[in-house]
């Protein structure tokens, strides 16, 4: 492999890294893309944060000039969703939070939201480990955390997590039966106990008892490759859990994000619920966005596997659905579900689709995939594409304007795209550490030259410069913008509760009302 970064212990020194130490950078000349406004200005940055955005500033010789002219300068990318050093199906996902980070940074994404799995259901211990994994950050990330279980230990941690630790989400799963799934009773307790923190509550919607089901019925056909995978788990299971999550959420009155929306039938319910008014986020990734499910028919198992992941990717047709839905905003944000594992890992299942760990790559290529898709081909605006990529996902996790936008005051994570070049992606030059890449040979148009993080040019001439440890954690702050006036609805259901009450005591000896 060709990969390049400086990683501390395997033959590089900071000082080799050729690290920039410049603390005062001006990007010269770009277009400067914000999600509301595009303009043609300079962008100075000192000290990691930017400190101005006007035409022609004038600077003094300390400064390193970077010319973005005829190039769009955008937040870096945010994503939402991410699985690093994650241990899952008997292993642990490749890419930790130095490797994972570092590809990420080669793709233009300063910062991602990792889940957090609890430790035999303890969110604490569950929280610990992940702390301990997240040392070796080099760029700066979040945590979401996952609910497996739930008594009174877990939602006083909870709490804890929230107030203390700086964590607004929670992720249910309602699919991987007798491991991490939840059934109703508890998602219930947790959309209660998210709703009374002003925490985001998260599903991962299949129905995991009929996923099950699925599976039995594919082993006793004599379906034991990757195909089985896909049959075993169809879009009625998502579509089925998104509608059950959906509901029971709008019957506690609490927000829902609905990650990794795979399918037109997962979509379709996330419509009908936000035309009724139901505060409801829908998340694609991008794998569901441009791949189709003909890869894992593919008769090498090594190439078919490498595809599987949950929900499992789609028809063709789900996918140009998917493109729709984001263009037209009913689905609102882009994420990876980066969870990658290497061809030794995948061949776990080589005999049995169930034992192939669930995952696909996709942190480092998701900006430009997105960009190609969905702004080359006329899908969406520039100032979209900002707000689908970073935007928006900081303003959910509550982080906005820090992160998300280039307005003075906010922290220096900034991308330089050059629209006229192009990109190519492939195993051999990609900075994850895992072996195969699921957008092997995809080309297209616009490449990431630049990424600065935290004020920092940590990619640049086609080569990352990190340190580990040099990330920070973002803590991000309950009540985000869903929950602001979700009391006044509390409030009109109860009096509709109250209103029969009324009348009957208002009722007339006639037994007609008085009003
Ligand atoms: N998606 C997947 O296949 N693996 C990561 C875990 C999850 O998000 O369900
Ligand atoms: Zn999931
Ligand atoms: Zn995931």
């Amino acid at each position: 492999q060709s990969n390049q970064f400086c990683e501390a212990g395997i033959g590089y020194s900071e000082a080799g890294c050729g690290i920039s130490s410049s603390t005062k950078l001006l990007i010269k000349g770009g277009t400067v893309v914000n999600a509301h406004h595009q303009e043609v200005a300079d962008v100075y940055v000192e000290d990691g944060i930017i400190f101005a955005v006007k035409p022609n500033l004038k600077v003094g010789d300390d400064v390193k000039v970077i010319d973005a002219t005829g190039k769009f300068v955008m937040p870096g990318g945010i994503d939402p969703h991410t699985h690093l050093a994650m241990e899952f199906m008997g292993t642990e996902s490749v890419d930790d939070f130095f490797s994972g980070q570092a590809a990420a940074l080669a793709g233009g994404t300063t910062m991602h939201i990792d889940f957090v799995i609890p430790v035999n259901g303890s969110l604490i211990a569950g929280l610990e480990a992940y702390e301990e994994k997240a040392k070796k950050s080099c760029m700066d990330y979040g945590f979401h955390m996952a609910i497996t279980k739930f008594d009174d230990i877990v939602s006083r941690d909870m709490e804890i997590v929230v107030k203390e630790k700086g964590i607004n989400s929670f992720k249910f799963f309602l699919a991987y039966k007798g491991a991490l799934m939840v059934n109703d009773e508890l998602l219930l307790e947790g959309l209660k106990r998210c709703k009374s923190l002003g925490a985001l509550a998260m599903v991962h919607a299949e129905n995991g008892d009929a996923v099950f089901e699925g599976q039995k019925r594919m082993i006793q056909l004599g379906i034991t490759g990757p195909e089985g995978h896909a049959l075993s788990r169809p879009p009625v299971l998502e579509g089925e859990a998104t509608a059950r999550a959906i509901r029971l959420a709008g019957f506690v009155n609490t927000p829902l994000y609905v990650v990794h929306v795979m399918s037109i039938d997962a979509m379709e319910e996330i419509a009908k619920a936000r035309k009724s008014g139901q505060r409801v986020v829908g998340e694609p990734v991008v794998s569901g966005l441009v791949l189709d499910d003909s890869g894992l028919w593919d008769s090498d198992f090594a190439t078919a596997s490498k595809y599987v992941m949950s929900p499992p990717i789609r028809a063709s047709g789900h996918g140009k659905a998917l493109q729709g839905a984001l263009s037209n905003g009913v689905l609102q944000l882009v994420g990876t579900d980066h969870c990658a594992f290497n061809s030794t890992q995948k061949a776990f299942g080589i005999d049995d689709f169930r034992k192939i760990p669930n995952g696909v790559n996709g942190i480092e290529e998701r900006m430009h995939l997105v960009w190609d898709t969905m702004v080359e081909s006329g899908q969406i605006s520039i100032t979209d594409f900002v707000r689908v990529t970073s935007t928006e996902c900081a303003r959910i996790f509550n982080i906005y304007p820090r992160k998300g936008a280039i307005i003075a005051g906010s922290d220096a994570d900034i991308i330089i795209l050059n629209p006229n070049s192009s990109f190519e992606i492939n195993a051999r030059s990609h900075h994850s550490r895992t072996d195969t890449n699921v957008y092997e040979g995809r080309r297209g148009k616009g490449k990431i030259e630049v990424t600065i993080a935290g004020g920092r040019v940590v990619w640049e001439n086609n080569e990352v410069k990190v340190v580990p440890g040099s990330g920070k954690y973002i803590e991000t702050p309950p009540y985000n913008y869903l929950f602001s006036g979700i009391d006044k609805a509390d409030a009109s259901y109860l009096s509709s509760l109250n209103a029969p009450v009324k009348r009957s005591e208002s009722t007339t000896s006639s037994g007609r009302h008085s009003y």
